[in-house]
């Protein structure tokens, strides 16, 4: 079991949702916490009750937009400024533009090419070959990374993107030498505002009585039970290139077989 007292973690979208639940799970286990997200007002919200929570020293809050390298880079710096070492990363940073909207293109740019940059990122600040301790990268993709979804081909591009980036970047012969481990983090529909936003009140979609049969056969997970899979994947050590799926009817699910090798911690 990783032991996660003291330990720094890096969550993007921190500001509410799953980012901030995740953020809460590490809080509880005696972790120091540095959120960013592209929203200041949730943002600063977010760190002012968690101040008064868990008091002051402990948690961290910039703004950042995950697609642009440079405010990406901040953000690593400024935590190890603050803190003095990064020990785990969680590329959480998401949204659902899709190809009837405009700006679709932002949904690679964010869920994709967002979770790159931070992986690249977690690697130069954590790693033991370039002079770091190691720790462990959760990429947060969703079920959209692993079956197709017939309404949103974009963010489910970007998802399946996230797992088969993040399973290569596991399935390297030299990730023992890094000390690092690579997981992804495969939600099914989970009850926070992106979820709302994307399925609340559109009822010029075509097909939605499809999408809600959808909806309705997979379940909508809690928060909660996703922030606990979350838990079970990051102290688990032993799990380089684990994918976990997490949906409200069949639980917990280990997809593409067994991570892919064992990494010295
Ligand atoms: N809610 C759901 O049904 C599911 C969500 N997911 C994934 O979980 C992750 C978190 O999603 P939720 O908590 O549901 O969404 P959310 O919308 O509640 O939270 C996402 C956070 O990311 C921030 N963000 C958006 N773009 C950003 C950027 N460019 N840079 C930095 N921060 C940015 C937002 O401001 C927000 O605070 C996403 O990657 C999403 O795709 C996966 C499966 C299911
Ligand atoms: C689906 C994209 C809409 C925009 C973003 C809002 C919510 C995100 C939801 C998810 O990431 C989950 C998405 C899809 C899951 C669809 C089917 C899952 C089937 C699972 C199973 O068969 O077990």
């Amino acid at each position: 079991m990783m032991d996660l007292h003291n330990k720094v973690a890096v969550i993007t979208g921190g500001a509410r949702g799953l980012g901030r639940a995740f953020s809460e799970a590490l809080l509880s286990k005696g972790a120091k916490i540095s959120i960013c997200d592209i929203n200041v007002a949730d943002g600063e919200a977010t760190l002012q009750v968690w101040r008064e929570k868990y008091g002051e020293g402990r948690t961290m809050f910039k703004q950042c937009d995950v697609s642009n390298k440079q405010s990406f880079t901040d953000v690593f710096v400024e935590t190890k400024r603050k803190f003095g070492t990064i020990d785990i990363v969680v590329n959480n940073a998401g949204i659902g533009k899709e190809l009837f909207e405009q700006d679709w293109e932002k949904t690679i740019h964010v869920n994709l090419i967002g979770v790159i940059i931070g992986t690249d990122l977690a690697v130069q600040y954590m790693s033991k070959s370039s002079g770091g301790y190691g720790g462990v990268v959760i990429n947060i993709a969703s079920t959209a990374g692993l079956t197709p979804v017939f309404y949103s081909p974009v963010y489910c591009a970007s998802k399946y993107g996230v797992v088969g980036f993040t399973r290569s970047v596991a399935a390297n012969p030299n990730v023992c030498d890094l000390g690092m481990r690579f997981l992804c983090l495969c939600p099914a529909y989970t009850d926070t505002g992106l979820f709302q936003a994307g399925h609340s009140g559109r009822k010029e979609v075509p097909n939605l009585d499809k999408i809600s049969q959808l909806v309705k056969s997979t379940g909508i997970n809690s928060v909660e039970s996703v922030a606990n899979a979350f838990m079970e994947l990051v102290e688990n050590e032993n799990n380089n290139g684990a994918v976990m799926a997490v949906s409200l009817k069949k639980g917990i699910e280990y997809k593409h077989g067994r991570p892919v090798q064992k990494s010295r911690i």
